[in-house]
C-alpha cells in the first residue's frame, strides 16, 4: 500500500507503520468491531484465544487498541488485510472512507486474493430488508390469496402530476426515481414526499413498485435502509400504548437479528439521509387529535404515543433529512411547509390502459374484444383509468369468458355499483362447485349465485358495517367469527390476511382486499338490514353533509389543526362514507330492484328506495338553495364545493330522471364553477346525466381537473347547451378538440372557450380555428400551453382574421415562432374586435416582432398585448418605436424577458413621448444592467420591476 502525506515522497510505506501513525483516529472512528474480528480470524490471522481477549477488553476503544497490537504483533500481511477489510466492507466503515482516501489506499494484488466476509451487523440488516422487502413486494394480491400476479407482469405506469406548493400542476415525472430525487421539489425545507390520489388510483402499488425496486437495488437511490408502514396500523395501537422509536422501526418493519451493540439504530440516527420511509394511506388513521396533546417527542430515545412518533417522524423532527413518502385520498390537505413535493396520481392514461390490456391479457382475440368494448363506452374508459376499477372489469371479463362463454359486460352504461356487484359475484360463484369445463357454460344466474351466497354475503357486508362504523379497516379473527363467517368463508377473496402484525406465526387479524369495496359491503349491510328502521340507511349521510373544516393533518405544532378538540375523529376522512353512500344509491336503483328482490323482504325494498329517493330530492335542493351565488360578468354564478360531485354521483348511481330533472331546475346559476373539484372523466357522465335536463343555456368552468378526452366524450350532449366552456388543465387531446368542435359548431352558443394547459397540437388547432370561424358569439378563447407550431398558428390567426366577435386569445407557451407571428400579423391588421392577445412564449425573433409591429399600426382595436420571454432584440425596437408613435390606443405591452439592451429600451422611450394612450411597456428582465436600468427613471411607464 501506498502512504501520500506529502512528506514522503512516493514512496511505499508499510501498512504496520500507517497503523502506527494513524492509530489515535482509528482508535475513536472504528466501529463494527465483530466483522475485523470474524474476518481476521477466518484467513488465520488471528486465533480464537485473540478474539477472546479482545471481547473480554471492556471498552470499545479499547478492543480497537487491542486488534491494532495483535495485528501489528503478527506483521505487515495482517496489518494489510486489516484496512483491506476497513476499504472492502465500506457500509460499514463509512467514517474511515475519507481517511482511505486521504491515505489514496490502494489494495496491493496479494491481499485482494484475501477474501472478506461482510459480517457487519448493519449489511446485514441491510440485506435482511431487501430480503423481507423483495418477499413482501414481489405479488400484487388478486383474487383472494391463490391467484396472486408477479408485480412485474401487471405493473403499469400510472401519471404522476406534479404540483408546487400553490397546487400548480408542473408537469409529469417520468419515472419513479424522479419520486425521490430532488427533481420538483418546491420547498426545500418539507420533509414529506407527499403523493395523494382517488380511492384504487393506485397509490398503494406504487409504493410497492418502489420498494420492490429497491429490494432488487434497481432504485437510483443511495438508501441503505427502507422501512414500510401502512398508516391503519398506527389505529390498532391503545391510546396509552407508548413505544420508542427503535421498536417502531425494529418490532413493526423489520427486526435486526445479530446487532449486539445496538450499531444499526446508532447508525440510522447518524445517517438518516440513507433511510427511506413509506407511510400508506394517511387517510386510514381513525385516532383522535386529543392524542396530541402529550408533549411533542423529538428525543430519539424517548417512548411516546405510536402516532406521535409518526407525526414527529413526518415532521423532521425525529431523524430529519430521512425520504418519507406519505400517501392519502385526494382531499386531505397538509400545509404547505411540511411538504417537500407533491405529487397527484392520475391514473391510466389511454397509452397505459393499453399496456395494462395487453398484460392482463394473454390471448390476442381477448384484448380485441375488450379493447373494442371499451372504445364503445367512453364511460367504461373513464371507469378504467383508475386501475382498481380497471382491475375489477378486466377481472370480471375474464370471469364471464370462464363461467357464461361470453365476453361482453351485461350493459353499455357501467355504474361503480355493477362493477363492485360483478367482483362480489365471482366471489360467490367460488361456493358454487367449478362449472363442467368442456361445456363451460355455468348454470347459475346472478341471482341465483347471490341468492345462494347471501349467508356469507350478509355476514361480510356486517363485518365491514362494524368497521365502517368504528372508523376501522382491520378486523380480528372473533370479529370474524361473531359476524356468523366461517373458515371457509374467509378464502372466498373478500378478505385478506394482514401481514405485518403477524407476530405468532398465524395471521390473526384481517382486512378487505380494498377500502372501497369495504364501503361497498357497507351499503349492503344497510340494504339489507331489516331489524333496524328503514331510515338507518341513511346515517351516513347525515354524517357526510355535516359541515365540516377542511381535514388538516393532525401536526401539532408545525400543521394547523382547524378541528375543535373533543369532537370524536376530528378529522377522519369521510370519503369511505362517501363511497358507501354512493353504493347505497346503486343498491336500491331501480337497475337492481329484480336483484335485490331476491335478497330482501320486497315491502322493505320498496321503502327503503322510497326513503332515499325523497332524501336525495329534497337535499340535493336544500344544498343547491345553500350555495354562495355571486354575480359576475356572466350573470349568476356559483362555485359548488366537492360535495356537491359527490351528491352527483349519487344521483347517477340511481339512475334516477326524476332526482336528476330536480338537481338540473335547483342549479338556478347560468354559470357553475367547478375548478379544482377534482372531478375526473366518470364523473362526466353523471354532470351529463343532470345537466340534460337543463333548459337553460350555462357556463361551465371545469378548470383544473382530470377530465381527458373520456371525460369530454361523455359531456358531449351538454355541450349544445354551454355558453362557457373551461377545460383548462385536464389533459386534452384532439380528439376531445373534436369532439367539441363538432358540438360547438352545431349550436353555435358558445361565447368562451378555455383550452390552456392541455396536450393539443396543429390538429387539435385546426379545429379550434374553425370552432372560431363557425361560431359568432365566441369573444374570448384560451389555447396556452399546448402543442401547437407554426402550422396551427396559421389556422388560427386566419380564423381569428374572419372572426368580428372575438375579443381575447391566450396562445402563450406554443412555438408558433416568426412563421405563425406573420401570420397573426396579417390577422391583427385593421382587426374589428381582438383587443387582448398573449403571443408570449413563442419563439418570435425580432423578424417576427416586425412583422407585429408594423401590422399593429393599421389597428386601433388591440390595448393589450402579450410578448414575454420571446427572443426580440434591439433589431425589433425602432418597429416597435413606431408603432408607439402612431399611437393607436394600445394601452399596455408586455415585453418582459425578451434580449432588448440598452440601446433598443432607449428608442421605446423616445418613443414613449409621443404616445398618450400607452400606459405601461413592462421590459423586466431585458439585458440591462441596474446602472442602466436608471436613465429612465423619469419615465414611469417604462416598467422594470
Ligand atoms: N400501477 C398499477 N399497475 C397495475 N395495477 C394497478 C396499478 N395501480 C393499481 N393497480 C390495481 O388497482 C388496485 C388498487 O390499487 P391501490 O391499492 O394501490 O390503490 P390506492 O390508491 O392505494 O387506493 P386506496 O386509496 O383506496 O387505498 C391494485 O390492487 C391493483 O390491482
Amino acid at each position: 500500500c501506498v502512504l501520500n502525506m506529502g512528506q514522503v515522497e512516493e514512496a511505499k510505506v508499510s501498512c504496520l507503520s500507517i497503523l502506527t501513525y494513524h492509530r489515535e483516529l482509528l482508535v475513536s472512528r472504528l466501529r463494527s468491531i465483530q466483522c475485523i474480528l470474524d474476518n481476521l480470524l477466518a484467513c488465520g490471522f488471528l486465533c480464537e484465544e485473540d478474539v477472546e481477549i479482545v471481547q473480554r477488553t471492556a471498552t470499545k476503544t479499547d478492543q480497537v487498541r487491542k486488534i491494532l497490537e495483535l495485528v501489528q504483533c503478527k506483521g505487515e500481511e495482517a496489518c494489510e488485510y486489516f484496512i483491506f477489510i476497513i476499504y472492502n466492507v465500506c457500509d460499514a466503515y463509512i467514517d474511515l472512507q475519507p481517511w482511505l482516501k486521504e491515505i489514496s489506499y490502494q489494495p496491493s494484488n496479494e491481499v485482494r486474493q484475501l477474501k472478506v466476509v461482510n459480517t457487519d451487523p448493519i449489511s446485514r440488516y441491510c440485506e435482511k430488508l431487501r430480503h423481507e422487502m423483495n418477499r413482501d413486494s414481489s405479488f400484487i394480491m388478486s383474487y383472494g390469496q391463490k391467484e396472486e400476479t408477479r408485480l412485474e407482469n401487471l405493473y403499469t405506469d400510472t401519471m404522476m402530476e406534479l404540483f408546487n406548493g400553490c397546487n400548480e400542476s408542473q408537469g409529469f415525472f417520468e419515472n419513479l426515481d424522479q419520486l425521490l430525487g430532488e427533481h420538483a421539489v418546491f420547498n426545500p425545507q418539507g420533509e414529506i414526499i407527499y403523493v395523494v390520489g382517488d380511492a384504487g388510483v393506485g397509490k398503494s402499488i406504487l409504493l410497492q413498485k418502489l420498494q420492490n425496486l429497491w429490494s432488487k437495488k434497481e432504485l437510483q437511490t443511495d438508501a441503505i435502509f427502507f422501512f414500510k408502514f401502512r398508516c391503519r396500523m398506527f389505529s390498532l395501537f391503545k391510546e396509552t400504548d407508548q413505544i420508542s422509536l427503535r421498536d417502531l422501526i425494529f418490532k413493526h418493519s423489520c427486526y435486526p437479528d445479530h446487532d449486539p451493540d445496538n450499531e444499526i439504530f446508532d447508525y440510522i440516527l447518524r445517517f438518516p439521509e440513507k433511510v427511506i420511509f413509506t407511510f400508506d394511506g394517511y387517510d386510514e388513521i381513525q385516532e383522535d387529535l386529543d392524542l396530541m396533546n402529550v408533549p411533542e417527542v423529538v428525543s430519539p430515545e424517548g417512548k411516546a404515543n405510536p402516532l406521535q412518533l409518526l407525526i414527529s417522524l413526518l415532521c423532521g423532527k425525529l431523524l430529519k433529512g430521512s425520504k418519507k413518502v406519505l400517501t392519502a385520498r385526494t382531499g386531505i390537505e397538509i400545509q404547505s411547509k411540511v411538504i417537500r413535493k407533491k405529487v397527484i396520481l392520475r391514473g391510466f392514461s389511454p397509452a397505459h390502459l393499453k399496456t395494462y390490456i395487453d398484460l392482463h391479457f394473454k390471448e390476442q382475440e381477448h384484448r380485441e374484444l375488450v379493447s373494442v368494448q371499451l372504445d364503445a363506452s367512453p364511460y367504461l374508459c373513464g371507469l378504467c383509468s383508475t386501475p382498481l376499477f380497471c382491475w375489477i372489469v378486466f377481472k370480471s371479463f375474464r370471469h364471464l369468458h370462464a363461467m357464461h362463454d361470453s365476453f361482453h359486460l351485461p350493459d353499455t352504461c357501467v355504474t361503480l355499483t355493477d362493477i363492485f356487484l360483478l367482483l362480489s359475484e365471482v366471489f360467490l360463484s367460488r361456493l358454487a362447485s367449478p362449472a363442467p369445463s368442456l361445456l363451460k357454460k355455468s348454470t347459475r344466474s346472478t341471482s341465483e349465485t347471490f341468492t345462494a351466497g347471501l349467508r356469507p354475503l350478509a355476514a361480510f357486508a356486517k363485518l365491514a358495517l362494524q368497521g365502517i362504523e368504528r372508523g376501522s379497516f382491520i378486523c380480528s379473527q372473533e370479529e370474524i367469527s361473531a359476524c356468523g363467517l366461517t373458515e371457509e368463508d374467509v378464502p372466498l377473496g373478500f378478505l385478506r390476511p394482514v401481514s405485518e402484525i403477524d407476530a405468532s406465526g398465524s395471521p390473526a387479524t384481517f382486512e378487505f382486499i380494498h377500502v372501497t369495496l369495504q364501503s361497498f359491503l357497507a351499503a349492503f349491510a344497510l340494504v339489507l338490514d331489516e331489524q333496524s328502521a328503514a331510515s338507518s340507511i341513511l346515517k351516513f349521510f347525515t354524517e357526510c353533509s355535516r359541515k365540516r373544516e377542511p381535514s388538516c393533518l393532525p401536526f401539532d405544532v408545525c400543521i394547523c389543526s382547524s378541528t375543535k378538540r373533543g369532537e370524536k375523529k376530528p378529522f377522519a376522512p369521510n370519503e369511505h362514507l362517501h363511497f358507501t353512500n354512493l353504493f347505497l344509491c346503486g343498491l336500491l336503483s331501480k337497475t337492481h330492484t329484480g336483484l335485490m328482490g331476491h335478497l330482501l323482504c320486497p315491502i322493505s325494498l320498496k321503502r327503503k328506495r322510497a326513503l332515499l329517493k325523497s332524501y336525495l330530492s329534497t337535499s340535493v335542493k336544500s344544498h343547491l338553495h345553500g350555495l354562495p351565488y355571486y354575480n359576475g360578468n356572466e350573470g349568476k354564478r356559483v362555485h359548488v364545493m366537492p360535495n356537491f360531485l359527490w351528491m352527483l354521483r349519487c344521483i347517477f348511481e340511481t339512475g334516477s330522471k326524476d332526482i336528476a330533472k330536480v338537481t338540473a331546475k335547483g342549479i338556478t346559476a347560468g354559470f357553475i364553477k367547478l375548478g379544482y373539484c377534482n372531478v375526473y372523466s366518470g364523473d362526466c357522465t353523471a354532470l351529463n346525466f343532470v345537466l340534460q335536463h337543463r333548459k337553460n343555456l350555462l357556463g361551465l368552468d371545469m378548470d383544473n381537473n382530470n377530465i381527458s378526452d373520456y371525460g369530454v366524450k361523455q359531456l358531449k350532449p351538454s355541450f349544445c347547451k354551454m355558453t362557457v366552456v373551461r377545460l383548462c388543465v385536464n389533459q386534452l387531446s384532439d380528439s376531445s378538440i373534436e369532439v367539441l368542435a363538432e358540438e360547438l359548431c352545431k349550436h353555435k352558443v358558445v361565447k368562451t372557450l378555455g383550452l390552456y394547459n392541455n396536450h393539443i397540437t396543429d390538429v387539435g388547432a385546426k379545429l379550434v380555428a374553425q370552432i372560431i370561424e363557425e361560431c359568432p358569439k365566441l369573444r374570448v378563447v384560451k389555447i396556452g400551453n399546448n402543442k401547437i407550431t407554426s402550422v396551427g398558428g396559421r389556422y388560427l390567426a386566419n380564423a381569428i382574421q374572419k372572426s368580428t366577435s372575438i375579443f381575447d386569445v391566450g396562445m402563450w407557451g406554443n412555438s408558433i415562432r416568426d412563421e405563425g407571428a406573420e401570420e397573426f400579423a396579417q390577422a391583427l391588421r385593421n382587426h374589428p374586435s381582438l383587443t387582448n392577445l398573449s403571443l408570449s412564449f413563442n419563439g418570435i425573433t425580432s423578424k417576427g416582432g416586425k412583422c407585429l409591429a408594423e401590422a399593429l399600426k393599421e389597428n386601433s382595436v388591440l390595448r393589450i398585448f402579450w410578448l414575454v420571454q420571446n427572443e426580440l432584440t434591439d433589431v425589433a425596437a425602432p418597429h416597435l418605436a413606431e408603432l408607439i408613435k402612431a399611437n393607436t390606443g394600445l394601452s399596455h405591452l408586455w415585453l418582459i424577458s425578451n434580449q432588448f439592451t440598452v440601446d433598443g429600451i432607449r428608442h421605446l422611450a423616445e418613443a414613449l413621448t409621443h404616445n398618450t394612450d400607452l400606459k405601461e411597456i413592462c421590459v423586466k428582465g431585458n439585458k440591462l444592467s441596474e446602472e442602466e436600468e436608471k436613465e429612465f427613471l423619469s419615465e414611469k411607464r417604462l416598467r422594470f420591476h
